[in-house]
């Protein structure tokens, strides 16, 4: 015997594009890609091939292009809640909505040392991402984050103190490149509907902002012990900057930048502190992860 033990479905990477054209003749643009999947009364479909219940992807898609015409985009968290709201509330058989927005970066392109009414530039593969749950009478699940966003500093970071055993080659530095790809997340308390999220929309981009901030200022400014010690600190002071925030994660690769002996040629010199030629590494890499919480909370992720 075998039973059906999960289920989903909907339409993945919808591509929008939204254009605001303001009274003073300027414009905004947002560009993003979203996922829908749904959950519920659906099983049929799987095990008796009735499809009476299945609220067609297409429908799915049309829905996501309509309701971005309807509603704001911006901030993406709410135009997630208001996609997932819509389905649970339409559908009597659908249970929850699982919806994932990921904005794409157009920075307004400044010309002649003036921003550009209406020209904008993709500045990096870096997007603003959000996930959003709703689930019928149990309100609405948010997580923030920001993906793609590569760093490098040349100095001021350090590994050393290390445990070693018999399985170590890796000297300790006091000296190393640090680079990564930024992947952070923020867990939102949960909001109990949709007016909630309304009502407090404003806090969303603040916090994007923060955490973009608080990201990239400790990257530069700590000199850092390891990865581990970097992200912790990062996290530590998003939860102390946004208050509605219960638990920071981070995921961040170490993209390592090798020195290369070159001792073999003449004598020359391009290790400790004469290095200046570098082998990138695109692999392996090390990979550092964690989630911060505020003490005491044991928040549901
Ligand atoms: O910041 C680091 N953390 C590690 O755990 C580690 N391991 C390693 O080889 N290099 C580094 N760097």
């Amino acid at each position: 015997m075998s039973t059906l033990s999960y289920a989903r479905y909907g339409k993945d990477n919808v591509r929008v594009y939204k254009v605001q054209r303001n009274a003073d003749g300027t414009q905004d643009v947002t560009e993003m890609t979203v996922c829908t999947l749904l959950e519920g009364d659906i099983a049929a479909s799987w095990t008796h091939a009735d499809n009476a219940n299945i609220v067609a992807t297409d429908t799915q898609k049309q829905t996501i292009y309509l309701k971005a015409k309807q509603h704001p985009v911006n901030p993406p968290e709410l135009f997630a809640s208001i996609l997932a709201q819509h389905f649970i509330d339409e559908y009597t058989h659908i249970t929850a909505a699982h919806v994932t927005v990921t904005v794409h970066r157009w920075t307004r392109m400044e010309v002649d040392g003036k921003p550009h009414p209406h020209t904008f530039l993709r500045d990096g593969v870096e997007t603003r991402e959000v996930e959003c749950v709703a689930k019928k009478g149990q309100g609405i699940s948010i997580r923030s984050g920001i993906k793609g966003l590569l760093v490098l500093k040349s100095t001021g970071s350090q590994f050393w103190g290390f445990h070693r055993d018999e399985f170590t080659r890796l000297p300790e530095v006091w000296d190393r490149i640090l680079s990564t790809e930024v992947e952070a997340g923020w867990h939102w308390r949960k909001f109990n509907n949709l007016q909630q999220v309304e009502q407090e929309q404003e806090a969303f981009d603040k916090a994007w902002e923060d955490a973009r901030k608080i990201t990239c200022e400790t990257f530069a400014k700590e000199n850092s012990p390891s990865v581990q010690n970097t992200m912790y600190l990062m996290a530590e002071q998003i939860l102390a900057a946004v208050g509605r925030v219960d638990a920071v994660e981070y995921s961040l690769p170490n993209k390592h930048y090798f020195e290369i002996d070159m001792s073999w040629y003449k004598g020359t010199k391009n290790t400790g502190a004469d290095a200046e030629v570098y082998a990138p590494q695109s692999d392996p890499n090390g990979l550092i992860q964690c989630t911060v919480t505020r003490k005491g909370s044991s928040p549901k992720l």
